[in-house]
């Protein structure tokens, strides 16, 4: 095995793979650290966890864990995934978990690239853009859990983690690979420790990508994996039916949205005339334990139709926000991350094999609910989100973080589900 990567959630986790697989890399993704013995054959293994907005000891101890594993079958290179939108906040989980991986693979730099331009994702001086909006100025400055109000990659790692973060400017990138490595050299000369890195468009990455060809640890999101793949292309084994074995086939298909990103809002709204939706409420999430009977039964009711019924928590800010004024931030996520959860249970006992997930906890509560140890990936249905087929049952999940896709994302989902 060449690269071990640890992605701090589920969405992210498929999000890597797939730009992985999509370059040549055989790539087998794993949920959580494996307990048991696993046959992994793979070029890159994925290991997600669910860390993101855990504790800062969890997702540290989660990830050094991950870590050990990946060292342990072989693995040469690392590679942290968080989200390309930095989802983090004050006290970690970025920083706290790039630290603590530096020091137990003693290194002492690495950089730091969440930039995603076929998604919109790029870094000016240290600033991080999400179509053309500044961070903090787009829909994340909403987010339920992690909230982005600053869009300076500098200042947010000077908050969570313990070294000094230098910057790399995309004049520098534009100069070549061969002087992006010699300024990750010079920066760390000087004492830092992280290198945040100007992201313009893919030519950059694919400098920055060559550049870290002898770094030990990387941390970003998923756009510099081409780079990173093309580094390995001569140690690489046949790729040739990769994605076939995550291919999707056809059984009862339902979608399940916990993301209240601004594109999940508007994929909900552009599903809601096509096919049948079902609403959560909050409340009811939170006090009644039969709520759960209740939204089954809509579902087995709405099964097998030409599209998939969809089940939403998926909320606009100011029905978020008064949600969360009534019944705290956190308690009302929690709700309805543990209504997910059972109901996943439920509809995976009712022979339900298709699931389309909006929202990276979300998907996290999903996978784990279905016990699935291990993906193999399929084809992109947009750019970051494959079908991923289980390795160990006949279950096939797309998993999308909140902001991916286009507006019909999950009609095109259901596309791919043939005989
Ligand atoms: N209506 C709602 N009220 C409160 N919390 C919600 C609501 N809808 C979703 N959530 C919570 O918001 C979080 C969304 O995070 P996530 O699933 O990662 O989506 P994204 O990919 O957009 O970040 C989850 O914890 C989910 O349970
Ligand atoms: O890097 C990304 O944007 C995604 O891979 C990702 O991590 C998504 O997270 P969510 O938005 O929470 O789904």
């Amino acid at each position: 095995m060449l690269l071990g990567v640890i992605a701090d959630d589920f969405t992210g986790a498929t999000d890597i793979a797939g730009f992985l697989v999509a370059n040549g890399m055989k790539t087998i993704q794993l949920n959580g650290v494996p307990q048991e013995a696993v046959p992994v054959e793979a070029d890159a293994v994925v290991i997600s966890l669910k860390s993101r907005s855990c504790p800062v000891d969890e997702a540290v101890a989660q990830s050094v864990s991950a870590l050990k594993w990946l060292q342990a079958k072989g693995c040469q290179q690392f590679y942290f995934k968080y989200c390309s939108t930095f989802d983090s906040t004050p006290e970690g989980n970025i920083g706290p978990v790039t630290d603590a991986l530096l020091d137990a693979l003693d290194e002492a730099f690495t950089i730091i690239c969440p930039s995603l331009p076929v998604n919109g994702r790029t870094v000016y001086q240290g600033h991080l853009f999400v179509q053309g909006d500044l961070l903090s100025e787009s829909g994340m400055r909403n987010h339920p859990v992690t909230p982005m109000k600053d869009a300076n990659l500098m200042r947010l790692m000077d908050a969570q983690a313990t070294g000094k973060t230098g910057l790399v400017s995309y004049r520098e990138i534009e100069l070549g690979a061969d002087n992006v490595a010699a300024r990750f050299a010079e920066l760390k000369q000087q004492g830092c420790r992280y290198a945040v890195v100007d992201t313009l468009n893919d030519q950059h990455l694919a400098a920055i990508g060559e550049a870290c060809r002898h770094l030990t640890l990387i941390t970003g999101g998923s756009g510099l994996a081409a780079g990173i793949a093309q580094n390995w292309s001569e140690s690489l084994s046949d790729q040739s039916d990769a994605m076939q074995a995550g291919q999707p086939v056809s059984g009862h298909t339902v979608i399940l949205s916990g993301s209240c990103s601004v594109m999940t809002n508007r994929q909900v709204a552009a599903y809601q005339p096509q096919a049948p939706h079902f609403a959560l409420d909050v409340k009811r999430c939170l006090s009644e334990s039969n709520y759960v009977d209740v939204v089954f039964d809509w579902v087995a009711s709405h099964l097998g139709g030409k599209l998939a019924p969809m089940v939403y928590a998926t909320a606009e800010p100011e029905m978020l926000h008064a949600i969360q004024a009534e019944f705290g931030a956190q308690a009302s996520s929690q709700a309805v991350e543990q209504f997910f959860h059972q109901l996943v249970q439920r509809l995976q006992q009712h022979g339900v094999t298709n699931f389309i997930v909006a929202g990276g906890e979300t998907s996290g509560v999903v996978t784990q609910s279905l016990k699935v140890k291990g993906f193999h990936i399929g084809p992109q249905i947009a750019p970051g989100v494959p079908w991923v087929k289980a390795i160990d049952q006949p279950l096939s999940l797309a998993l999308k973080s909140g902001n991916f896709g286009d507006e019909q994302f999950f009609t095109t989902a259901q596309g791919y589900i043939h005989d």
